[in-house]
């Protein structure tokens, strides 16, 4: 079936400038037909209202649950909720009952998030078997069955020896290693940082057990030509390793959370676990080098860390309570309103982090909206502003510090491979 979309103004990522286009989507091929005016007939028009047509974003770093944790998320609840935060295209981390460290178990993902028929799912595979950080996965195998990338998230590789071992076959495969950098020694079972863990009497995680085990990676990457992709980083001083690692020209890539952007740990006055997460929010001067690092490109790319949990798991004391925030379905408004409303970044070099440089990093077609490209697309309207309330998500995930928050570019409609995969159009709200 041939779609067609009229009535959008399409962001130009090369000129940056917004004109009035029209998209020509086939569902059969999964590609985009044609892009300008006066396109030909199709079997079905949208009319947008002059909405922003931007290339479907794509988060590399998002826990889906399935198998084993399905009350906090499954592959289609969460392949639902990427659609309706304009994402066509995830990653999913492996750290599920069982954790996905064989070929069959990567198979299985790819069956469900398929079988969702939302945003397509990527699988991420283990690193060392069940993530015991003893005996490494088989990354070839893994590589074949439809891994995009191997990681431990959840917990650091905590054996330097393993690791090495990890990049180098890694690097033989072909795939980037995505490290969830912490030190445990260090850590130390620390569940805040040091303002918020003072406050509150809890213990602390300090920056080093991150920055420590990303120094470790960056030389260690370097040794074996390993693609080393950085999770949600935190601190000052791993933005800084990050920068230097990039000027001797390891090959290297990082991502940050919107909410290491957006919160310091200093939001955290009372003992409320909607604001535990792995790494913690940090001070506020880390707070500030995560921004200026990803504003002059240290940190390459936006990636949400969704992390779903019950609301009974986080109803329990920060000491007891699970990490992990949810973000999908928000990140993009997020980001919009207070990056690019606010003035300090450009709409297109937002888009190229959420879109173009994590498809770039993880070898996945898409981040630009392009004849014969992927009909990955959506639409979002810049200028109406809405409260976020986190009781509306898709997500069966409902832990997020942002609730009340208002924020405008919200996705109205989402497209991926030529199929409409979320469609929230109707009147704007202003
Ligand atoms: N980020 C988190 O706080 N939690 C993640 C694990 C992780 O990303 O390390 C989770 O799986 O819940
Ligand atoms: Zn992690
Ligand atoms: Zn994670």
């Amino acid at each position: 079936m041939r779609l067609r979309i009229d009535g959008g103004r399409l962001l130009d990522l090369v000129d940056e400038n917004l004109a009035e286009a029209s998209v020509l989507v086939d569902d059969a091929s999964g590609e985009v037909l044609a892009v300008g005016r006066d396109l030909p007939e199709a079997d079905r028009v949208i009319r947008l209202a002059g909405e922003v047509l931007l290339p479907g974003l794509i988060d590399v770093h998002v826990h889906l649950r399935e198998p084993g944790f399905e009350a906090k998320e499954t592959i289609a609840s969460g392949a639902a909720a990427a659609a309706a935060g304009g994402f066509t295209q995830i990653a999913c981390m492996p750290n599920t009952k069982p954790p996905i460290d064989d070929p069959e178990r990567v198979r299985y993902v790819l069956r469900q998030a398929k079988a969702a028929g939302a945003a397509r799912v990527w699988p991420i595979a283990c690193i060392t078997k069940g993530q015991a950080g003893k005996e490494l996965t088989d990354a070839a195998a893994l590589k074949a069955a439809g891994a995009v990338a191997l990681s431990d998230d959840g917990k650091g590789v905590q054996d330097g020896g393993l690791m090495r071992r990890a990049l180098a076959q890694a690097a033989a495969a072909g795939l980037p290693v995505a490290v969830h950098a912490e030190d445990e020694t260090i850590a130390g079972g620390g569940v805040l940082h040091a303002g918020a863990a003072r406050r509150l009497g809890l213990p602390e995680i300090p920056p080093e057990a991150e920055a420590a085990m990303i120094a470790r990676d960056i030389l260690l990457a370097e040794q074996t030509g390993a693609h080393l992709h950085v999770c949600h980083v935190s601190t000052a001083q791993s933005v800084d390793l990050i920068r230097w690692a990039k000027q001797r020209g390891v090959r290297i890539t990082a991502e940050v959370a919107p909410h290491h952007l957006l919160l310091a740990d200093d939001a955290i006055t009372a003992d409320d676990a909607v604001y535990k997460v792995n790494p913690p929010l940090r001070s506020e001067r880390d707070r500030q080098a995560c921004v200026a690092g990803f504003l002059d490109g240290t940190l390459d790319m936006i990636a949400t860390d969704h992390a779903p949990h019950t609301a009974e798991e986080k109803q329990k004391p920060i000491a007891e309570a699970p990490f992990g925030m949810v973000g999908i379905e928000i990140a993009f408004p997020l980001l919009y309103t207070h990056f690019v409303a606010a003035g300090r970044l450009r709409l297109a070099e937002l888009v190229r982090r959420m879109s173009t440089r994590p498809a770039q990093a993880f070898g996945l077609a898409g981040g630009v909206i392009r004849p014969g490209g992927p009909a990955d697309l959506v639409a979002v309207r810049l200028g109406e502003e809405r409260v976020i309330r986190p009781e509306a998500f898709r997500s069966k995930g409902r832990n997020t510090p942002f609730a009340g928050w208002p924020v405008c570019g919200w996705p109205v409609l989402t497209v991926a491979q030529g199929r409409v995969i979320f469609d929230e159009r109707g009147e704007p709200h202003v």
